[in-house]
């Protein structure tokens, strides 16, 4: 089971409206990728109707107005993001403010897997972004591990900034996904979470961040908690989804001609101007 290049998983979903809220802030020592002002989160379908709609009667040449669902219900692209890291560190928690744009009250331990999607538009394309949450507990985890990896887009290495040994763990998670094979052209991030904890960090930003660089990850520390970082924790998936955006829309294949026959070269890949 390789994931060089995961297939796009793709469902029926609807079309996306223009430009809206954008990501950023957080931690100083954190490098993060803003989203764009391109960015919409979309969270239902009657929001990717509306957009549509009000897309087609805005744009000076309309398109035809799209009236079906049928006719909305254009291919939208899936993206599995999977959320890898010990118990407690906090991975449901910051799923929750991403997909619901809230801290759950009380949370238990998952078990196996929990699925949440986000609808997002990036520059004027909607996007499902297909959160997997894991177990961190090794019991409740045992036979799902493989799908977790299986098509994986992206990983999201989260630890506790208050607990060394969630951070000291991240070398057994990062090990446990290189050994499923999953591709190096697969965008991985790091997640200092509880950030808010202040008094009770115990893993320095300097240490992480020079743990992300030996990793080629971004590192994000921030609060699934505090309501103020909700646009940093947004920007852990935004830029991934940005990444996936460019990495997977511009797959050409350069066409050449010879002698009248048209022979299809090796596909290459060229970088869209993502905004993230
Ligand atoms: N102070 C603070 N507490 C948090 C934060 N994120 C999560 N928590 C708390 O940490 C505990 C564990 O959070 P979960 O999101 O359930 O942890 P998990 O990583 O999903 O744990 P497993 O499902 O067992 O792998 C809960 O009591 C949360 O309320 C945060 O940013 N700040
Ligand atoms: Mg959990």
């Amino acid at each position: 089971m390789t994931n060089d290049s995961p297939e796009e998983t793709r469902a029926p979903g609807g079309g996306g409206g223009g430009g809206g809220g954008g990501g950023g802030g957080g931690k100083g020592n954190t490098r993060r990728n803003r989203a764009d002002d391109n960015v919409t989160m979309l969270t239902s379908s009657m929001d990717l109707q509306r957009a549509s709609r009000s897309r087609a009667s805005s744009s000076n040449d309309a398109a035809p107005s799209i009236t079906s669902s049928l006719e909305l219900s254009i291919q939208t692209r899936i993206f599995k993001i999977i959320v890898i890291g010990d118990s407690n560190v906090g991975k449901t928690c910051l799923t929750f403010r991403f997909t619901g744009g809230s801290f759950p009250d009380k949370t238990e331990a998952t078990i196996g897997v929990d699925f949440r999607e986000k609808a997002v538009e990036i520059q004027g394309e909607t996007i499902k972004v297909q959160v997997w949450d894991t177990a961190g507990q090794e019991r409740f985890r045992k036979s799902m591990v493989e799908h977790y990896y299986r098509n994986v887009h992206a990983v999201v290495f989260v630890y506790d900034v208050t607990k060394m040994a969630s951070f000291r763990n991240l070398q057994t998670w990062i090990e446990e996904c290189n050994g499923h094979r999953v591709s190096a052209s697969v965008p991985r991030v790091l997640v200092g979470n509880k950030c808010d904890l202040v008094d009770q960090i115990q893993v320095p930003s300097n240490l992480a961040l020079k743990f992300a660089d030996s990793h080629n990850m971004l590192l994000f520390e921030t609060s699934a908690k505090d309501p103020r970082e909700s646009q940093n924790v947004d920007s852990i998936f935004m830029s991934l989804a940005c990444r996936l955006k460019a990495q997977k829309s511009l797959l050409h294949r350069d066409v050449e001609r010879e002698d009248g026959r048209v022979r299809l070269t090796q596909e290459t890949e060229t970088k869209s101007s993502c905004p993230c």
